[in-house]
């Protein structure tokens, strides 16, 4: 006997997440609950707005029709929609127990602004430290001066930025020239910091600063080779599609020798508990780019260990069926 069901949920964002120039007032997603027997498994469906290629609309849609075939006893393809793939691959895996309890819930501070909050954090973390920085969104010369300032101030330090395709070949080497050649390899990598393939990696060829790909792992003429001054790739599942889809692109990085990072696309608690779980499967040595859930003003179903926001539970959830 199988039951299934659809919800659908809002969940208010911090004041001032931005992302893409837009400002991103709540997150709104769809959770699938799937069930046989005493065996049960839950999934996130949450395309994020200007990074998704599917609207959430299209995503309900196509979850919708899949469930129902489920519930009825076929056994449906999965959509093809990539935020909907991973959330339905994540209830089948938990319902058939290939999804391990056990997560890795380190998670590489995310800093947007302040890097004297930073500081703070860093200076509490124990082990690894290890924190991303967003750049681009002010002037490249702060940038580099900020990077360049954390690297000096705490000597462990490695960090990760995140440039979002934000500059010309000039700006990144004005913030280049801002970061103490003895520092850059500390620079775990730089994400995208140009606008095309060409002009990052001719960006890491005169720098010497690592870069990795975000972005362009999605793009359709993306290619898994080695190019030199390339460390690592960033996977964003619901981006991505389903565990199997994310398993190959990390098994594809680490035969080339790159790092797999397991990153958020901003999703609820339960997505990124989820998340911190495949990091762990797939990606033990890497701390996972999981620190977006202090974006949020709660947590949904399942809470983020030690993290102090309100966790709703199923009675916040909208059923649809
Ligand atoms: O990768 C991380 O450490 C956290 C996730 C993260 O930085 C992002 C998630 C989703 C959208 C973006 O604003 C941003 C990114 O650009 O990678
Ligand atoms: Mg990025």
């Amino acid at each position: 006997m199988r039951s299934v069901q659809i919800y659908r949920w809002h969940l208010p964002m911090d004041a001032g997440v931005v992302l893409r120039e837009r400002r991103l007032k709540t997150r709104d997603g769809l959770f699938v609950h799937l069930q046989q027997g005493d065996r049960q498994g839950w999934g996130e469906v949450s395309p994020l707005p200007g990074f998704s290629r599917e609207s959430l609309g299209e995503a309900e849609a196509a979850l919708r029709a899949w469930t129902l075939a489920w519930r009825d006893g076929e056994a449906p393809l999965l959509p093809g929609l990539p935020a909907v793939d991973f959330g339905i691959s994540c209830a089948l895996a938990e319902l058939e127990g290939s999804l391990p309890e056990a997560a890795d819930y380190r998670a590489a501070p995310l800093c947007t602004g302040d890097p004297d909050e930073l500081f703070a954090v860093l200076a509490a973390m124990p082990g690894e430290k290890v924190a991303k920085i967003k750049v681009g969104l002010y002037e490249a010369v702060r940038d580099g001066m900020v990077a360049n300032l954390l690297l000096e101030a705490i000597p462990d330090l490695r960090l990760r930025l995140d440039a979002n395709r934000a500059w010309t070949p000039l700006k990144a080497q004005q913030f280049a020239k801002y970061v103490n050649p003895v520092y850059r390899d500390r620079i775990a990598f730089l994400e995208e910091p140009c606008k095309t393939r060409a002009d990052s990696l001719a960006f890491a060829r005169e720098t010497g600063i690592a870069i990795a790909w975000d972005e362009s792992l999605r793009e359709d003429d993306f290619e898994w080779v080695a190019e030199p001054g390339v460390r690592a790739v960033v996977i964003k599942p619901t981006l991505t599609g389903s565990i199997a889809k994310v398993r190959k692109q990390v098994e594809a990085a680490h035969a080339l020798g790159l790092t797999a990072v397991i990153s958020s696309s901003i999703e609820s608690s339960l997505g990124l508990t989820q998340l911190a779980r495949i990091a762990a499967q797939f990606t033990p040595d890497t701390v996972p780019g999981l620190d977006t859930l202090n974006l949020m003003q709660a947590q949904l179903l399942r809470p983020w260990p030690g993290n102090t926001l309100p966790c709703r539970d199923r009675e916040a959830l909208e059923p649809l069926l």
